[in-house]
């Protein structure tokens, strides 16, 4: 069972084709490479940028699945520029089957943007790329903010979809565009709670008190839930190495109790390792 995932992209022009020397002329290349066909919601290869200068904290939640905490990852200047690009464009937020698409807004409710890739913009995919080792074989999926007001939410689901063997959505950055909320927290019901006493877990993280039971404070607890903080990103990979989806990515975008919450879909594909 698939599950609901966030409208995908026409995958029948993301295909990963082998690339055969007839195709691409005369110089021969290695079998087995392959190239990505795009079409106007995933991003090709760009023109040089010059970005401005910026810098964010990294911190390590976890290595296998990969999943990184990011601080500033969008300066404030970046994150206002966001907010009034995407204005006039928000509508109601879909859930795909993979055959269907539909507004259902008791898994999804929100409104998403699909932004228009400025300068600034096209840096904040340059960041996405450049902290992905500017991996040859990835491609960024044009980027989205999503609004939600209160009651907004997005029930448990994978951001991997499954539904093609070529390519899929290899890893995830959920930025916090702004967050003037209660509640709207993103939850990993299948990812331990981290040992508070090392790092700064509990900024960026709900915490419960502290507990005088030492027996009962040893006990790693399951679920996590990443607070919404302006500016901050969390990283993580979707596949594992043999091509199946990770099950500890399993989330959620928590109700939001008051006020609003915008977020930022980073989704980058690639090849399917499926068999
Ligand atoms: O808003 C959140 O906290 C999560 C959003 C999400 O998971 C998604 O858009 O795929
Ligand atoms: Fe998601």
């Amino acid at each position: 069972m698939l599950g609901y995932i966030a409208a995908l992209p026409l995958l029948y022009v993301f295909v990963y084709l082998p690339i055969s020397n007839s195709y691409f002329g005369t110089s021969p290349r290695p079998q087995g490479q392959h190239v990505a066909i795009l079409n106007s919601s995933l991003i090709a290869d760009d023109v040089p940028l010059s970005c401005p200068h910026h810098s964010y904290n990294t911190h390590i939640l976890s290595q296998e699945p990969l999943i990184v905490y990011i601080e500033n990852f969008l300066s404030s200047d970046e994150s206002k520029h966001l907010i009034e690009i995407s204005q006039d464009k928000f509508a109601p937020s879909t859930v795909s089957t993979g055959a269907e698409t539909s507004i259902q807004k008791d898994i999804r409710h929100s409104e998403v943007a699909l932004i228009d890739r400025d300068d600034v913009v096209r840096c904040i995919e340059h960041r996405a790329r450049d902290f992905q080792g500017w991996r040859p074989d990835i491609h960024i999926e044009r980027l989205r903010t999503q609004r939600y007001g209160e009651g907004g939410h997005y029930v448990h689901h994978y951001d991997w979809s499954g539904a093609s063997r070529e390519a899929d959505r290899v890893s995830t950055f959920m930025v916090y565009v702004d967050a003037q909320c209660e509640g709207g927290g993103t939850e990993f019901p299948r990812l331990p709670m981290p040992d508070t006493r090392k790092g700064r877990w509990c900024d960026f993280l709900e915490c419960e008190e502290e507990n005088d039971d030492a027996e009962e404070a040893k006990k790693t607890k399951m679920g996590i839930t990443f607070k919404p903080i302006k500016g901050n990103a969390v990283y993580w990979e979707n596949m594992r190495p043999d091509g199946r989806g990770y099950e500890e990515t399993w989330h959620a975008g928590l109700p939001v109790k008051l006020g609003s919450k915008i977020g930022l879909n980073i989704w980058s594909w690639g090849p399917s390792r499926r068999r």
